[in-house]
């Protein structure tokens, strides 16, 4: 059944194909949860998703860096003071370093607050000798491979522990916490040999914000307190019963969080997906892997952004490293010539998975810096712009990419792996990646 843009509605998607949607046991279950999700308050309000759209339209148009970052797999037992704080903290300090060197005013959207659901590339997978069913995120299975099995009740715990994690990150922005120049928050355990370059702008970013300091505070386009939430539009029911109707505008909005995208193993053109997320008024993002043609983008552009919005649609590419020269000049041909004036995102962890000799998935520093500069200059070559980037990473000293100045290797990743779906850059890695994205992007 086609639905357009009048006919749609939030439930719409469930006549059409759906891929990657765990299969419950108990349907009155799932039902008796969604009921209940749908009389809790919204996580965020339509004022905040529209200002972050109007954000994103400057970003479309050249004037906004958009830096969207966090966990792969947000997890229920990470919803703790300590790890919500760490993992704004380095976004924060990543902007001020994009801010800084790139010259440039950056949007903070974290990977936070509701990113519990994951696609898999399989259904089942092998441990200790017993084939178990894939982990699907918090919010439908537990990592323990004996907690496999999709729990309706997930579904509940996953909303307050997003508003958890919501609220706090909310009290830690209006309480002041982006005052970042105290020294000890950029602590970093790098030595002066290896990464002189890097602390010498580290030693100029704290000395220029402890000087606007004291000079009566940070200009506006320095401010680093706006956080905005996504993740992405995976369980699809779970979605629904977060979609509200909005009088104020005549539009749905789903208000779990501030901006959902589509990831590259769900945007099939006519799948359920695709169908749900169109209807929204919230500015949305697609995920494009190397698969993707000039003409199938034609046809999900003309779908997803009709009316033609900057800041509707924010396409993150992921081809990998060595990729995106054969995949990216038509795919930004096709989108100009159609008129849809797109933000474009460089994702570089989802095209460089690798397995490390210990049979760890893991990513190499490198190959991230590689797809990033490779966007960067394509973007440019064709007379368009990397205007955001898109990365898995964690405030916390995790070991689960290798590189950057820490010198990471293989046999160190068993140190401190502790990603339940894709490894993430660390503390020390982010900060370094934004150091090279602001010259990147200068
Ligand atoms: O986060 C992305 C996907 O869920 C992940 O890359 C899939 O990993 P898999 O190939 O191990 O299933
Ligand atoms: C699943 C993800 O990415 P992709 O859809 O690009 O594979 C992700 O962002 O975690
Ligand atoms: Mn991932």
């Amino acid at each position: 059944m086609k639905t357009t843009i009048q006919t749609w509605t939030p439930d719409a998607w469930r006549s059409l194909p759906a891929a990657q949607q765990p299969v419950y046991r108990d349907d009155a279950a799932v039902e008796a949860v969604l009921a209940e999700l749908r009389e809790l308050p919204p996580l965020v309000v339509p004022e905040e998703v529209d200002h972050l759209h109007a954000l994103l339209a400057e970003a479309a148009e050249g004037r906004r860096f958009l830096l969207q970052g966090g966990d792969c797999a947000e997890a229920f037992a990470d919803c703790r003071g300590s790890i919500i704080q760490n993992k704004l903290r380095v976004l924060l300090q990543m902007s001020v370093l994009i801010t800084h060197g790139g010259r440039t005013g950056v949007i903070h959207l974290g990977r936070i607050a509701g990113q519990y659901a994951k696609p898999r590339s399989g259904d089942t997978e092998r441990i200790d000798g017993k084939e178990v069913p894939v982990y699907r995120g918090d919010i439908i299975n537990g990592l323990d491979p004996s907690q496999r099995e999709p729990d309706p009740r997930r579904l509940l715990e996953a909303y307050h522990r997003a508003a958890a994690t919501l609220n706090h990150l909310r009290a830690l922005v209006d309480g002041g916490f982006a005052d970042l120049h105290h020294p000890e928050h950029w602590d970093l355990s790098w030595s002066r040999e290896d990464a002189g370059h890097y602390l010498e702008t580290l030693d100029q970013v704290r000395n220029s914000l402890a000087f606007v300091q004291r000079l009566g505070g940070l200009p506006e386009h320095l401010r680093t307190g706006e956080l905005f939430t996504s993740h992405e539009a995976l369980h699809l029911p779970f979605e629904t019963a977060m979609t509200r109707f909005v009088p104020e505008s005549g539009r749905h909005y789903n208000l779990g969080a501030h901006f959902l995208w589509i990831g590259e193993r769900t945007r099939q053109l006519e799948g359920a997906h695709l169908e749900y997320i169109r209807g929204l008024a919230n500015p949305i993002g697609l995920k494009v892997g190397a698969s993707m043609t000039p003409e199938s983008l034609r046809k999900v552009l003309a779908k997803l952004d009709p009316g033609r919005r900057p800041g509707r649609l924010t396409l993150i590419t992921r081809f990998g490293a060595g990729r995106a020269e054969a995949a990216l000049p038509g795919l930004i041909e096709a989108a100009r010539s159609e008129g849809h004036p797109v933000l474009w995102s460089c994702d570089p962890m989802h095209g460089n998975g690798r397995t490390a000799a210990g049979g760890l998935k893991t990513r190499a520093f490198g190959d991230i810096l590689q797809e990033l500069q490779e966007v960067a200059a394509l973007h440019r070559a064709c007379g368009s712009r990397m205007g955001a980037v898109h990365f898995e990473l964690t405030g916390e000293p995790v070991t689960e990419c290798t590189g950057g100045v820490e010198g990471l290797d293989e046999a160190g990743l068993q140190r401190a792996y502790r990603s339940g779906c894709d490894p993430r850059l660390n503390r020390s890695q982010s900060l370094e990646m934004a150091f090279l994205i602001a010259q990147m992007i200068r």
